[in-house]
This record gives C-alpha cells, structure tokens and sequence, in this order.
C-alpha cells in the first residue's frame, strides 16, 4: 500500500522511521503533504519520499490512502478533499467532535465510496465497546486521563490537579491536542455529550494514563492504559503513532479479528 502522511510532526517521523527506514511488508510512505518544504527539505533524501505544499498535487501523486498525522484543524480543512480521491486514516479524531463536519464526511463517503479509518490512538477497548453497544444498552462510559502536569499546564505543580471534568464535547475544545481519545471513545459508545472524562495534571509521573470504565447490560469493563510518551513530543503517547501502523497492517489482511 502507498500512503501519504500529512505531517511531519512526532507521529509522522515515527513512521518515516518505522515504515521507510526499517520497512515494513507491503507498507510505503511515498509522499508528504507540509506547509513549509524547506523547512521539511531533509526528509525527501533521508526517507526517499516527496514533499508536496499543494493538496491536488498531494493527492494525486502515487499514493493509495491518505494519513493525517497534524492536527484537529487540518482535518476539518482538508479531509471533505481528500474523501474526494482518496481513503483517510484520522488519528486527530477531536475534529469529529463536530456534527456539521461529521455529517458531511458521512454523505462524501456514501458518495465517492472512499473509507475514513479512526484509529484507536493512545487508548484500546473500542472492539469491547461497540460490541457491548450494540444493542445500545450500554449506560455509562468514563475516562480518567492522567498527564505529566507540564504537558498540560505552564505553571508548575506539587501535587496533582483535575484540570477537566466534564463532558466529552467540552473536553476536546479545551484540550485539543490532548483529550482526541474522548472522542474515537465517545463515536465508538454513547456520544460527545454522554461520555464523561476527567483530566488530571500529575506532577509525579512521565507517562500519559488513560483509564476506561464501561458500564451496561453486558457487564463492566475497566482499562488502563499506562503509555510511554514519544520521545519527539512527549503529550503523545507511542501508542498512538502504533495505532497508525496497526491500522495501515489490518486494513489489507482479510483475516479480521475483532
Ligand atoms: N487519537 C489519539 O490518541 C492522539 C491523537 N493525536 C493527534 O495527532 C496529532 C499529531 O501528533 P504529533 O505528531 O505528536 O504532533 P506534532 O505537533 O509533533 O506534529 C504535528 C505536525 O503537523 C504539522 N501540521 C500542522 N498543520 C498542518 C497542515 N495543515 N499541513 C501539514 N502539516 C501540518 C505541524 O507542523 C507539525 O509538524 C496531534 O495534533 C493530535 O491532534 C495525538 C496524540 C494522540
Ligand atoms: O497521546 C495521548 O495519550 C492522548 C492524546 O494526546 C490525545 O488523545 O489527544
């Protein structure tokens, strides 16, 4: 599969390196979309890919599937244009916390029959989730996420502070490039505004901690998550930049698990 990463942040280098450098089967980064080509000139001989400024240019060279790997706002800009050609992994997936925009990447993909892939990023038990839902008849869905305190705050803490408590919805406006798990968690489950989350400054630890709790007629589930940061940007966790390749890998296998 040829993919073009949109990015050249932590994530994307992640798999530049992951991808490119150490190859994986099947797998092939052949170009990049960036804002600043000179800034990102380097990257063209180190990994042997193209750099493009112009989205058309992008979208039409030798790729098979799109990869954001930037920001919430991107998404929103760019994703209605690439649906138009191209399938689409998300991984900033807070853009979605918009209904007008989710509603009008629903009708591209009826339309132009292209996918859009939502990967788990730095949390897990979204099988679990759907699975339990669908019936609807899950009741309750929390997360707990906890962060070193400088990621999350200037000013510097002793002890740990709940920097947000509330509701999905409101979560991902204050804590955009932070709290993206609240919302694959909340497509996944009871929606934006049922899905509660708290958000913890944590002055004592150097991992990024999500807990998931799930109550309905199933049963209850409970995860935690404790993820190593990426070295580059340390507010995202390695897992997130794993979900990306595991997605890339599951996409093409027919043998589906889950
Ligand atoms: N779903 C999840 O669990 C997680 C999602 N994320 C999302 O992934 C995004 C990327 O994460 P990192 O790589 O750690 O961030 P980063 O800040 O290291 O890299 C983002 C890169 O995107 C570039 N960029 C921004 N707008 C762009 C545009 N319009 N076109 C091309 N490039 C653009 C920036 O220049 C930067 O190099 C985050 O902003 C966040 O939205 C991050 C962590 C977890
Ligand atoms: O990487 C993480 O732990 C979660 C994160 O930043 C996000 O969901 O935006």
């Amino acid at each position: 599969m040829k993919i073009g990463v949109i990015g050249a942040g932590a994530i994307a280098n992640f798999l530049f390196e992951k991808i490119n450098e150490q190859q994986q089967e099947n797998l092939r980064i052949n170009s990049v979309f960036v804002r600043n080509k000179e800034k990102y000139k380097h990257l063209e001989s180190k990994y042997a890919v193209n750099l493009y400024t112009e989205l058309d240019e992008f979208l039409d060279s030798d790729i098979d599937i799109v990869v954001e790997a930037a920001n919430i706002t991107t998404v929103e800009c760019l994703l209605p244009t690439i649906l138009k050609k191209k399938d689409a992994i998300v991984i900033s997936i807070g853009a979605f916390a918009d209904s007008t925009l989710l509603a009008e990447v629903s009708n591209l993909i009826s339309e132009y029959k292209n996918n859009v892939y939502l990967s788990s990023g730095a949390i897990g038990g979204l099988d679990l989730l759907q699975n339990a839902h669908a019936l609807g008849t899950v009741d309750k869905v929390t997360l707990t996420t906890r962060k070193p305190a400088k990621t999350l705050i200037e000013k510097e803490i002793t002890s740990e502070r709940v920097v947000f408590e509330g509701k999905a919805v409101d979560a991902i406006k204050l804590f955009p490039r932070n709290m993206n798990v609240s919302i694959v968690l909340s497509l996944a489950g009871l929606g934006i505004d049922f899905t509660n989350v708290r958000l913890i400054a944590d002055p004592h630890i150097d991992k990024n901690i999500h807990q998931i709790e799930i109550v309905g007629d199933f049963g209850e589930a409970t995860f935690t998550i404790t993820n190593n940061p990426l070295p580059e940007n340390p507010r995202t966790s390695y897992l997130a930049a794993m979900s990306i390749l595991g997605t890339l890998k599951r996409i093409n296998y027919n043998f589906k698990i889950g």
